[in-house]
């Protein structure tokens, strides 16, 4: 059995986050471990703005600690960091352990808000996780911020964007336009630091997609422990993800989530 860390934020709503990992860790038959890095709460009474607590890095440092006692992982992922203490801590962890298939899921902003979550952490993420990157999936906003770009509305701006990153020392880059791109598909740009790849698909009139991010760059992680190669493994976590958003569950008035039990269908056995 394959065994897979998460190192992420929760969201007790169940969509994003290390729930989100876990589950999505679950449908492709890996083992899951998770780390904490922040708990995420919403406020019904302010429109469902987001609050993220940090738990501090010494907390993380223990659990980690924990997770690497056991007999090795083959791949992990990382999403919300809340803090630059916390990215440089798993950077070190991923060095020490000598972990090669690192997937850096930049988060920076929610969806659904311009909100910035940590402005002081994009420079970390710059320095510490994408040179650890063995794949790294920056949505169309946190490409333009990592890149330097800014606003990117185009697959050209996408492809130059990734390369960027690419030279911060990812090894894998996929720039995911998703429903932001302004056109009537779901593409995103993979580049492997060589050749560039248009990934895409239908892409759903849905606002049920929260945790999209999260879920995808999950699929990834479960999908190279299991030995596909990055691109594969993208291409796979494209059909994951969609089919959750396909299927995606209203929560309540402010927002839906990916199902992120979709493309499995396991409920169709019972
Ligand atoms: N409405 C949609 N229909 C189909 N695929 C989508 C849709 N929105 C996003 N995706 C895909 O879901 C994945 C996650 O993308 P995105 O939602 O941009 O991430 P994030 O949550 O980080 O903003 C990408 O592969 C993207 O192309
Ligand atoms: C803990 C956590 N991580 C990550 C995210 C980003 O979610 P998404 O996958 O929708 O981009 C959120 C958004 O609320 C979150 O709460």
């Amino acid at each position: 059995m394959k065994k897979v860390l998460t190192i992420a934020g929760s969201d007790s709503t169940g969509g994003a986050g290390l729930q989100a990992d876990l589950k999505t860790f679950e449908e492709y038959g890996v083992f899951g471990f998770s780390s904490i890095t922040s708990i995420v709460t919403m406020d019904p009474e302010q429109g469902w703005s987001h609050e993220v607590t940090d738990l501090g890095a010494e907390l993380l440092r223990k659990q980690l600690v924990s997770v690497f006692a056991g007999e090795g992982i083959d791949a992990l992922k990382t999403g919300m960091m809340a803090s630059e203490d916390n990215i440089e801590l798993a950077s070190q962890f991923i060095k020490e352990y000598d972990i090669e298939k690192a997937v850096i899921d930049p988060v920076i902003a929610c969806k659904g808000t311009a909100q910035i979550l940590q402005p002081k952490s994009v420079e970390g993420l710059k320095k510490f996780l994408i040179p650890n990157a063995y794949v790294t999936t920056p949505n169309l906003i946190e490409a333009g911020i990592l890149s330097g770009l800014g606003d990117i509305t185009s697959v050209e701006g996408m492809k130059e964007a990734a390369k960027i990153i690419s030279e911060l020392g990812a090894k894998n880059v996929v720039v995911k336009g998703g429903h932001r791109l302004g056109i009537d598909k779901a593409l995103d740009v993979f580049y492997d630091g060589q050749d560039f790849f248009e990934l895409e698909n239908e892409l759903y009139k849905t606002d049920f997609n929260h945790g999209a991010g999260c879920t995808f760059a999950a699929a990834i992680t479960a999908g190279v422990a299991k030995d596909l190669s990055p691109l594969e493994a993208a291409k796979l976590a494209k059909d994951f993800v969609a089919a959750g958003i396909k299927n995606g569950v209203r929560i309540n008035k402010y927002v839906g989530h990916v199902w992120h039990g979709a493309y499995n269908k396991a409920e169709d056995r019972l």
